[in-house]
């Protein structure tokens, strides 16, 4: 079975429907211009009664030191989720601040991005495996569109890495066949409205990738 991490929780509900159905992560977005934004506070109520063996992922775009540092003394984390144009640098320069693995999400739109995992896979912890996002969207991720996976096939990187961009209970599995991919990323796949989760696509999610 593939690892599943849920991204974008905002409601205790749906946390509690993704850990019951066998999430191993959960995703909460620190970035004001999401409509999944959470607080601290709202992360920290939300990731309270989280079961041992089930990460919280705080995810940032190009954060500064100031708003990790006041994030992590509000709200306990696990995984450091990078979502903007961290380098390498940056990203291991973030490792040392707060002391926690970082995942690195890279957009892929055609073989010209792949060179990014190759790069980040020196620092990083995780690669996350993204859709790199349209023109037109004022969001680096959570955007419901896939890329080719085909792009996938056969590589390999120093680091463990999860698949995302449009996965949905519909395609997942095909995914999962064509990519070898050990763990997925959704949001929008599992949301009945944008920013809005859904509990039994949340179930569902999780059991297609079983
Ligand atoms: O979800 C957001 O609102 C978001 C905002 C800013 C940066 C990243 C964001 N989400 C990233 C994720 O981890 C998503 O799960 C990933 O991009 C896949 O999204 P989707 O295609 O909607 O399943």
């Amino acid at each position: 079975m593939a690892q599943v991490k849920i991204c974008g929780l905002s409601q205790p509900g749906h946390v509690a429907a993704a850990v019951a159905s066998g999430a191993r992560y959960l995703g909460f977005v620190f970035f004001a211009r999401s409509p999944r934004a959470v607080s601290p506070a709202q992360a920290r109520a939300l990731g309270a009664d989280v079961p041992p063996g089930v990460a919280r992922v705080g995810l940032f775009v190009d954060p500064d030191d100031a708003l990790l540092q006041a994030t992590l003394q509000q709200t306990p984390l696990d995984l450091i989720q990078l979502h903007g144009g961290e380098t390498p640098a940056r990203v291991s320069a973030i490792k040392a601040l707060t002391g926690l693995p970082v995942m690195k999400a890279v957009g892929i739109a055609g073989p010209e991005d792949l060179a990014a995992l190759t790069d980040h896979g020196l620092v990083a912890d995780m690669l996350l495996v993204d859709a790199k996002p349209p023109r037109t969207t004022t969001l680096p991720g959570g955007n419901g569109l896939a890329f080719d996976w085909r792009l996938l096939v056969g590589r390999r990187w120093l680091r463990p890495w999860m698949l995302a961009g449009g996965l949905t209970p519909d395609n997942v599995a095909q995914a999962i066949r064509l990519t070898g991919a050990r763990a997925v990323d959704v949001s929008s796949g599992v949301e009945s409205a944008p920013g809005i989760k859904d509990s039994d696509l949340i179930r569902d999610f999780i059991r297609a990738a079983g």
